[in-house]
């Protein structure tokens, strides 16, 4: 499996690695781009069946881990900081979980050790096979953001369900089947690396509830709440920049010190 990824930030800077939702693409973090590349070299990449990202054959969590493992070994990054909000957050668990030795920290927003019911993602499965992106799009601006927010802000909203109306059926339907099986529940307390959590208090996709299991379950870990919905990231870019950028620099002194 090939990504298609995007390099940012001063080279020979520590390693940011970021990881999209499901439905979004790479681009999903111009709002972090400019706060962490004055600091960080910043890997972008679109998951598995996504943006540019082809879909080969069935897609399970471990599989979208073990595409970024491989990213990283093409790159020569070793060790990197992770990122990723969503389904980008459960693959960052499953990395810290399973190959933790390729982690410097790790930023989960937006995301829980099981996402949601298995037979919810496959009857998303079967619709957009079905019936193609419409319903899907149709909704998603209520699951990802606030009502304030969609009020206030149609221009950040738009672009982004305009993408998901005409992505690919088959690669969003193949990563609902890997949210299907995830989970991560029994798995997360043998986590032991550096480990921030970030909810959004409006999120009704992955709740505050289960950014404080992940936080009960793995011992160090830190929450922060973030006054958004689901894609936090976009909604409320400067709490989601300042806690980040605070854990990151804070992981980075530790390491120095
Ligand atoms: O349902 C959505 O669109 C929100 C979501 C659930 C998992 C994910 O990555 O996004």
């Amino acid at each position: 499996m090939t990504l298609h990824y995007q390099l940012d930030g001063p080279e020979g800077a520590p390693v940011v690695v970021l990881s999209n939702s499901l439905g979004t693409t790479l681009s999903l973090w111009e709002p972090q781009l400019a706060a962490l590349t004055a600091r960080f070299r910043v890997l972008r990449y679109d998951t598995h069946g996504h943006g540019q990202t082809a879909k080969k054959g069935k897609v399970t969590l471990s599989q979208l881990a073990g595409d970024l493992l491989t990213l990283l070994d093409s790159l020569d990054i070793k060790k990197a900081h992770f990122c990723g909000i969503s389904m980008g957050g459960l693959t960052g668990l499953w990395l810290a979980r399973f190959a933790p030795e390729r982690l410097l920290s790790v930023t989960i927003a937006n995301s829980a050790a099981k996402i949601g019911e298995p037979a919810g993602w496959l009857d998303r499965a079967r619709s957009v096979r079905e019936e193609g992106m419409a319903t899907v799009a149709a909704g998603a601006a209520q699951r990802w953001f606030s009502e304030a927010f969609r009020h206030r802000s149609p221009q950040l909203i738009e672009p982004l369900i305009d993408q998901l109306a005409r992505s690919d059926a088959e690669g969003y339907a193949a990563c609902c089947e890997a949210l299907a099986e995830a989970d991560l529940r029994h798995e997360i307390k043998a986590i032991a690396l550096p480990l921030l959590v970030l909810a959004g208090e409006q999120d009704p996709v992955t709740t505050v509830a289960d950014g404080e299991f992940l936080q009960q379950q793995v011992a160090g870990s830190q929450l922060t709440i973030v006054p958004a919905s689901h894609l936090s990231n976009v909604e409320a870019p400067q709490a989601f920049n300042d806690a980040l950028i605070a854990f990151l620099l804070n992981q980075e002194a530790r390491h120095a010190g």
